[in-house]
Formats: C-alpha cells, sequence, structure tokens
C-alpha cells in the first residue's frame, strides 16, 4: 500500500469500539478537505496531494455516547486500479465514496469503487456513504444531484452533496462521519446482542452540536510516515 502500513487488518480487543473510516475518490476530489473540515473545522484551501494517513478522532471522554473513529485519508489517483488496495476493504468498517460534482469522472470512479469494494467484502457487513463535493461550484456542474442520488439508492447507502469549502455546511459534513457512526455502532450492538439506549439519539445531536462549536474534538493525527 502507498504510504500507511495498516498494521492491523483485523480489530483487536483495544480497537475494537473504535470505527475504521475509510474515504475514497478520485484525485482532487476533496477527500483531505472533507476530513480536516470533520476534524478541525477549518478549511484550508490548500493541501499536498495526500499519499496516506490516519486521523483518530474521539468525543470528549465525558460523553456517555463517546465516539470514537479511525479515519483513513487516502491516495487520490487517476486510474481506479493504481488508488485501490484490497488492505483498505479489510481494514475498514466504513466507507466514505467521495466524487466532486464538477468532474464526471469521479463519479465514475467511485462506480469502479463501489464494485471492487463489493467484491472484496463479499459476505462481510460494512457501510458506506456517497459524498458529491464541491457543491459550491454548481456552474462548473457535471454530474446531477438525481444522479448521485441514483447511484445512493443503488448502493443502498445514504447520499450528501457538500462543500467541504463552504462554512455553513458544517453539520453536513459533520453528519457524514457522525451518522457513518451511529450505524455502524447500532449494528455492532444488535450483533453483540447489546439493547441499544433509549437515550442515545438525543445524546448524540447533542454530541454533534458539541462538535460543530468545537468544544468537545480530540483530535489526534498518526502520520503515515512514520
Ligand atoms: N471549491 C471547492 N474546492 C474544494 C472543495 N474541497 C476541496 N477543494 C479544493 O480541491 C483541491 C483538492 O482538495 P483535496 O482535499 O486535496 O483533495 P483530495 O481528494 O484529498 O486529493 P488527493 O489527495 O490528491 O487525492 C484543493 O485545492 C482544495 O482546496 C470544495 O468543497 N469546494
Amino acid at each position: 500500500m502507498n504510504g500507511t502500513r495498516l498494521l492491523k487488518p483485523q480489530h483487536t480487543s483495544e480497537t475494537k469500539d473504535v470505527c475504521r473510516v475509510v474515504v475514497l475518490g478520485y484525485q482532487g476530489v476533496g477527500k483531505t478537505a472533507l476530513v480536516v473540515r470533520f476534524l478541525t473545522k477549518r478549511f484550508l484551501g490548500e493541501y499536498c496531494p495526500t499519499l496516506e494517513s490516519i486521523y483518530r478522532y474521539s468525543s470528549d471522554k465525558s460523553d456517555e455516547d463517546d465516539v470514537r473513529m479511525d479515519i483513513l485519508d487516502t491516495a487520490g489517483h487517476a486510474d481506479t486500479q493504481s488508488c485501490w488496495n484490497e488492505g483498505y476493504a479489510l481494514w475498514g468498517d466504513c466507507f466514505v465514496l467521495v466524487y466532486s460534482i464538477t468532474e464526471e469522472i469521479s463519479f465514475k470512479e467511485v462506480q469502479n469503487l463501489r464494485h471492487l469494494l463489493e467484491a472484496a467484502k463479499r459476505q462481510n457487513v460494512y457501510f458506506c456513504v456517497l459524498v458529491g463535493n464541491k457543491n459550491d461550484l454548481v456552474y462548473d456542474r457535471q454530474v446531477t444531484t438525481s444522479q448521485g442520488q441514483e447511484l445512493a439508492d443503488d448502493i443502498g447507502c445514504k447520499f450528501y452533496e457538500v462543500s467541504a469549502c463552504e462554512w455553513n455546511q458544517l453539520p453536513q459534513v459533520v453528519d457524514i462521519f457522525i451518522d457513518l457512526h451511529a450505524t455502524w455502532r447500532r449494528s455492532k450492538q444488535a450483533r453483540d446482542g447489546r439493547p441499544r439506549k433509549s437515550s442515545s439519539s438525543t445524546k448524540f445531536r447533542q454530541a454533534i452540536q458539541k462538535v460543530i462549536s468545537g468544544k468537545s474534538s480530540n483530535v489526534k493525527k498518526n502520520d503515515s510516515h512514520q
């Protein structure tokens, strides 16, 4: 794998409550911008092309409904075969498939990635969301909202159209990751036979508000090139 060595493909007891999220998509669609927006609330404008980085996100320890995620920001390439690695499918519990609404080729790319992911996961449980980024650039739009929604319906996943660079869309960017985590946790609790806490959705909304107001995140980057 380019750059990052995913040392723990299987969850261990120490990582079993950490949701592993892989962010995939064509080069330059804004994968890093979305991850950085979620983690730091900021949009930096220019990012070095990603090799690969894993970020650890954990909500405030005082939250009973704590949210812990390892987010792998993958390197985008111009062709699917060179950006895909089966290690992603083995490592990840959840997948964020990102395209840019201004690049049709990036939309085709998520369709290829979706098939590679399905083939690699086979019968294993996983969760994904489809994200059309850069919706601030509507005048350069090449992929319609309904095309995005149709693909998401076909995959059977949630669809978001967002802009990583628009501050007022931060709640939607946060939702991408928090909703994915909530779905993963519900499924995990069902598989583990644990009953869901009755108040968890309320607490979840409160956690999101804290994330948005910047009071609860605790982010650690594990650089892939150490
Ligand atoms: N207008 C606009 N530009 C964006 C948005 N998101 C990212 N960009 C820009 O798009 C370029 C690529 O963003 P990145 O976040 O590096 O994209 P990436 O998918 O991580 O790129 P690779 O790591 O090379 O695969 C940068 O110049 C960003 O500033 C957005 O929502 N709107």
